[in-house]
């Protein structure tokens, strides 16, 4: 089988653990071609987020036109867009290339608190992104934030939320439990034939979660196109995810909230621990 072209279109995290760092790094591990469109320039350690400098609009669009007139992509990750502009550049590359497999991670807030997209963005992300992208992977709070509903933190409250979600024009929502408590992390998956699927991982006692979300969405992406369909897509994902997770404590990458281990070279192999 050929190798598959991953497009990221998200923000640069230097720290490695976020972003399309963590996005490119996902893609190599995962068997696919890795290819990055910046939206934003942050500056980034396992501690927090100390600046952005976003990328203007017109730039993000040359990037995408440049890239796309010349290859082929198989599977796009949409993460941090920073404002409206930006969205608004990427609504018009989905548009003008037809651009397949979009999984967009809605991304809002870093792990840290600090904003990556402006509140007034969220209406764009809404009804501009939501409804062409063929995934959603939203966290509890950006759930809440898309629907304009409180934060739900139990499972059947989380479906009728993915169901929402699905109304408001999503083809398919994984809705994930990070933020939950216990001993497992279930993520929903609700697709637009009122199917549900559960995604159940061991919850890994870590503090080092930094990028969960872009490494699933990431993995995720570079994974449908080549397997049947996105319920094989996410389990091996999800899979992937939690033994990046299991290994995160063996990195030094900073002194706060550290990375995921991308631990390609024995995933790679089928050597997993
Ligand atoms: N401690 C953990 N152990 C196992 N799985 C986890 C843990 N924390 C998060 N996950 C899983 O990681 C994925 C991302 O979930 P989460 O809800 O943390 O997303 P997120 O908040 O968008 O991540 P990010 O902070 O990177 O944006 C989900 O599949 C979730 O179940
Ligand atoms: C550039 C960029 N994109 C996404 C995230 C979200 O990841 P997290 O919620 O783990 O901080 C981030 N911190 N930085």
């Amino acid at each position: 089988m050929r190798t598959c072209n991953i497009l990221s279109i998200a923000g640069s995290d230097p720290s490695g653990g976020a972003g399309i760092q963590a996005d490119l790094k996902t893609f190599s591990a995962l068997g696919g071609y890795g290819m990055a469109v910046v939206t934003a320039l942050t500056a980034q350690s396992t501690a927090g987020v100390a600046g952005v400098q976003e990328v203007p609009a017109e730039f993000v669009g040359s990037q995408l036109e440049t890239l796309l007139n010349d290859a082929r992509v198989d599977a796009v990750k949409i993460g941090m867009l920073a404002n409206t502009g930006v969205i608004r550049a990427v609504v018009k590359a989905l548009d003008a290339y037809e651009l397949p497999c979009v999984v967009l991670d809605p991304v809002m807030v870093a792990k840290s608190g600090d904003r990556l997209l402006s509140p007034d963005a969220i209406d764009a992300v809404r009804t501009e992104l939501v409804p062409r992208a063929d995934l959603i992977t939203p966290n509890l709070p950006e759930a809440a934030e898309l629907l304009g509903e409180n934060e739900r933190h139990d499972l059947s409250s989380m479906r009728e939320q993915a169901e929402r979600l699905v109304e408001l024009g999503a083809t398919r929502v994984l809705l994930k439990g990070g933020h939950l408590s216990g001993q497992s992390s279930t993520d929903l998956l609700v697709t637009p034939d009122g199917l549900t699927e559960t995604f159940s991982a061991e919850r890994i006692a870590t503090r080092n979660t930094h990028g969960t979300g872009c490494t699933l969405s990431s993995a995720i992406a570079t994974l449908r196109p080549q397997r049947r369909n996105f319920s094989e897509a996410v389990r091996e994902a999800k899979d992937y995810l939690t033994e990046a997770l299991r290994h995160a404590d063996e990195l030094d990458a900073g002194r706060g909230k550290g990375p995921v281990h991308h631990f390609h070279r024995l995933w790679a192999a089928g050597e997993r621990a």
